[in-house]
């Protein structure tokens, strides 16, 4: 059952709004007026050919709603998806229907229908005799087309699924300003993200237990969670992943890239000729990522493979024990008032800033899954952190944990890019025509260009053992199986070939503060990118070792000239200078509210995910990880939601 109320203009589908290219003012049917504003190109974050795609700014406003003017940004093509998600962020839960959710019991009430939070919700409503309320601050993801099409998964940044954070300025970074997108949506950030599936190392986890004094977040006793993330696609995939690895009865789907790149030959190619540099890696989710392997990505069936679609997919939703409310903010969680231990079961929602606040009571527990950045949040406000800090912003300290919000790891990124002899064909980016062809193709069959999001291979590689840097750090990864750097190899758009380089152990941690007492003022936050040299180290060798690989045989007549940052830039301060005018978040914040040994006074939550000190509230995200593993994170926080899942249950 889905207690989200319906919207006064869910009528407005595509079917009703056909694309409008030519739209430069509409009125619609009801009471909404949209003005495009301003039109502006983008720059392609992985792609370096001045080629952006061209997206419009609309200006929206309405009668009869608390919030008459919102500046949304979206493709041209999009007017069809824009109506979608005018409609989505209506579908406001009435204060009628808030009010009636106090009356009710709830055996779990989850902060978050995100990537954690979809799969708690759906592992724990296995069980029919637990009644389940997921409250969700976004609107559902159903029928949104930027999130549906693979391809237009950067297309969600700047608008209402996204939270458009923006970080404090970075010292490390020129004091430059970096946007931080989080998913503001059914699904969260798995609705919004790149799709790569990576686990990280066998190490990471072998970490976390170690770190944990928890045996059970090892990676040979993580194996049953770990598998129940499947790669399955139409195609044939045989050497390009290892199925002894993966299982094949999970909820998600995982699928290898189905449209072959010119490129593709020659990246394999390379794994041969530099083999002792660059050697192939059959499957980057083995546990032993070292090498070049083919990219997995959360598609299926055509269609991003987000935890909303899959966890909480219809004949999920439609279990009698499960509740979702959607557009609702969680602004504290509050302890129940009984005498005795502090026993925080009592969830404080709102539909906006000025709206009325309602209390929901859990019977059993409060689940958090608000990720790295709103867990903090919603922590913080809740007057459970630092003591003084807390003191400062006039906020009653129910639960001095000085660790809330500290020890956000992020990975920094930046880039290189080549250009090459290979000719520009017209793309769905730089085509109207190809891209309403390539969209008639996928709405028709879900095949074709669109299914694709950016390249197939990715090298992970190590700084070398006897590299200067470690006189002066200690190794940073996990260990030996573990790469300092990804490198996004052979991405390629026909002219040019462009490359991520990430730091994926980075040294420099950050802290995700409170801006005010205000819960809807966004938190300030700062993962203080490169003030550790070891980062700005790494991302040194990175860009050196991209063009060691771009020097391979492979591509001798193909490449032309580095673009960026350019051929002459090779001193280690010319170096130093582009990165730290280029470096962006890889959005793999982590690690605001984690883990320790029971009893230790560092940490958040105990290795059962508990949080310390209290009684009635665990954490399920992102934030309980010691340390960001070395790979993309979303598949560390599936198999940790697994697991937190199958301990809740069992407590219960
Ligand atoms: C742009 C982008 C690209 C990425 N690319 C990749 C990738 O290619 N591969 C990969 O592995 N990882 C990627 N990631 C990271 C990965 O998606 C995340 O690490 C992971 O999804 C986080 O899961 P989570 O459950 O911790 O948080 P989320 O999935 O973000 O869920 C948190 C949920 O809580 C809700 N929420 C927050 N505060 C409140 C509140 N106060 N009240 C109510 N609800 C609230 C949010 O709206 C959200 O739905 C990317 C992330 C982003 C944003």
């Amino acid at each position: 059952m889905s207690i989200a109320a319906r919207s006064p203009f869910a009528r407005h589908t595509r079917a009703h709004h056909p694309s409008c290219p030519a739209l430069s003012r509409q009125r619609l049917r009801t009471n909404i007026t949209v003005i495009i504003i301003h039109e502006r190109t983008v720059p392609c974050a992985y792609m370096h050919s001045g080629r952006s795609p061209t997206w419009y700014k609309f200006e929206v406003s309405s009668t009869g709603y608390d919030n008459p003017k919102r500046i949304y940004q979206m493709r041209q093509l999009s007017f069809a998806s824009f109506i979608v998600l005018w409609s989505h962020c209506h579908q406001a839960v009435d204060a009628q229907s808030l009010s009636d959710l106090a009356t009710k019991t709830f055996d779990f009430v989850i902060i978050g229908g995100g990537t954690a939070g979809s799969v708690i919700a759906n592992r724990l409503t296995e069980n029919p005799k637990f009644n389940v309320l997921v409250i969700e601050a976004g609107p559902s993801n159903d029928g949104v087309l930027d999130i549906m099409v693979p391809a237009f998964a950067f297309g969600l940044a700047n608008t209402a699924y996204d939270w458009n954070f923006t970080m404090v300025p970075q010292v490390g970074l020129n004091g430059r300003v970096l946007t931080l997108e989080r998913g503001h949506v059914l699904g969260g950030s798995s609705s919004v993200n790149g799709m790569d599936y990576t686990r990280g190392s066998s190490d990471d986890y072998d970490r976390f237990a170690r770190v944990t004094g928890d045996q059970g977040w090892s990676w040979n006793n993580l194996q049953p969670y770990i598998l129940r993330c499947p790669p399955a696609d139409g195609h044939n995939v045989t050497g390009e992943f290892d199925p002894r690895v993966h299982g094949f009865d999970g909820i998600n789907f995982v699928s290898l890239g189905s449209n072959p790149l010119a490129v593709d030959q020659r990246v394999i190619q390379t794994t041969v000729d530099l083999k002792d540099e660059f050697p192939f890696s059959l499957d980057v989710n083995s546990g032993k990522p070292l090498g070049v392997s083919w990219v997995q990505s959360t598609i299926g069936q055509g269609e991003r493979s987000n935890a909303a679609r899959t966890y909480l997919a219809p004949k999920y939703r439609s279990r009698p024990n499960l509740h979702i409310v959607l557009n609702t903010f969680v602004t504290r969680v509050l302890p129940t008032g009984v005498n005795g231990p502090l026993d925080l079961r009592v969830v404080e929602i709102a539909s906006n800033a000025t709206g009325p606040r309602i209390r929901v009571t859990a019977t059993k527990e409060v689940i958090t899954s608000a990720g790295s950045i709103g867990t903090p949040h919603i922590l913080l406000n809740s007057g459970i952190g630092d003591k003084a800090d807390l003191a400062a912003l006039g906020i009653k300290s129910i639960l001095n944990l000085s660790h809330v919000g500290k020890n956000l790891h992020d990975h920094p990124t930046t880039s290189v890019a080549f250009l090459t002899i290979g000719k520009d064909v017209p793309t769905w980016q730089t085509n109207a025509t190809v891209l309403a062809e390539n969209l008639a193709q996928w709405e028709a069959n879900r095949t074709g260009p669109l299914v694709q999001f950016l390249g197939h291979h990715v090298a992970w590689t190590r700084i070398p053992s006897n590299s200067s840097i470690f006189k002066q750090f200690p190794d940073p990864s996990a260990g030996p199986n573990t790469p300092h750097l990804e490198l996004t190899v052979g991405r390629s758009d026909g002219s040019t070939i462009s490359c991520d380089v990430v730091a994926v152990t980075p040294t420099s941690t950050g802290t995700v503060k409170l801006r005010s007492n205000n819960p809807f003022d966004d938190p300030l936050i700062d993962p203080q990118f490169l003030t550790s040299n070891f980062d700005l180290f790494a991302l040194r060798e990175g860009i050196r070792t991209i063009r060691r690989f771009y020097s391979g045989p492979a591509w001798k007549g193909y490449i032309v000239a580095e673009i960026v940052p350019g051929a002459n830039v090779t001193s280690d301060d010319d170096l130093n200078e582009y990165i730290r005018n280029t470096v962006s978040s890889f959005a793999h914040p982590v690690s605001t509210a984690k883990m320790s040994p029971k009893g230790a006074s560092n940490g958040v939550v105990d290795p059962d995910l508990r949080l310390k000190g209290a009684k009635g509230l665990r954490i399920v995200d992102a934030s309980v990880m010691p340390f960001v593993t070395a790979g993309h994170t979303q598949a560390p926080v599936y198999i940790i939601a697994e697991r937190a899942a199958d301990i809740i249950k069992a407590a219960w």
